[in-house]
């Protein structure tokens, strides 16, 4: 018996997935925080569609993309440093205010807690706001393992941290899907040699996702269920 809709891979062991456009939409906080620190620089606000391009390689360069996209200056070490503190305490207020979760994701994490799988979570975020949100939003509890942008030396699309979490778990490539929304959550499974589904509503620096060559690409989560 299948447990997911996923023929390449039935009865997968450990599911991970990707947080940011896959399992929460945050362009809405992170749109806040980013255009808050514009501001207070003197900048103009960059609105959620700029912002939902430059997502996905954790926090620092999001302010990185923000500040070259937004200012006429050249960035220095100073200015950046203090747009990231600006954006840390900015977000630190709105990450989790108007964030939700996506259609189909509940019922999709529900249904593989209910089969026993293993989950975790392999995020770009930096863990402060991982933590914050997962408790904000009531996901916390559905994840044995969260690997954050700032947990281990390397992020995604490096492999390190999908192996990291096989280790964790015990689990093997074969027996492991990668769930998500950006071409850096392909190429990391690609690499982990992972199979890898993306979901089309995410982000993906602003291409769609089917041009990363995922495995399979999903409208919602709900379309896994068996
Ligand atoms: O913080 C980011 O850049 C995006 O995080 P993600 O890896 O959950 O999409
Ligand atoms: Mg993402």
């Amino acid at each position: 018996m299948a447990v997911i809709a996923f023929p390449a891979l039935p009865n997968p062991e450990l599911v991970l997935f990707d947080l940011d456009g896959t399992l929460v939409d945050s362009i809405p906080d992170l749109t806040s925080a980013v255009d808050a620190m514009l501001m207070t620089l003197g900048l103009e606000p960059a609105g959620q569609a700029q912002v939902s391009h430059w997502v996905g390689n954790g926090a620092p360069k999001l302010v990185e993309r923000a500040l070259q996209a937004m200012s006429a200056e050249p960035l220095t070490e100073a200015c950046l440093t203090q747009a990231n503190q600006l954006f840390n305490e900015h977000y630190q207020y709105h990450n989790g205010e108007q964030a939700c979760v996506y259609q189909g994701v509940l019922a999709f994490l529900q249904h593989l807690h209910q089969q026993k799988i293993s989950m975790g979570i392999v995020t770009n975020k930096p863990s402060q706001f991982t933590e914050q949100l997962l408790e904000r939003l009531n996901l916390a509890h559905f994840f044995n393992l969260v690997l954050s942008g700032d947990s281990l030396p390397e992020k995604k699309p490096s492999p390190e941290p999908l192996l990291h979490a096989m280790d964790f778990f015990a689990k093997g490539p074969q027996d492991t899907l990668m769930v998500g929304d950006s071409i850096n959550d392909v190429k990391a499974a690609r690499s982990a040699n992972v199979s890898v589904v993306a979901v089309s509503y995410g982000y993906n620096h602003g291409e769609q996702i089917d041009t990363a060559n995922p495995d399979k690409v999903v409208d919602s989560l709900a379309e896994l269920l068996c």
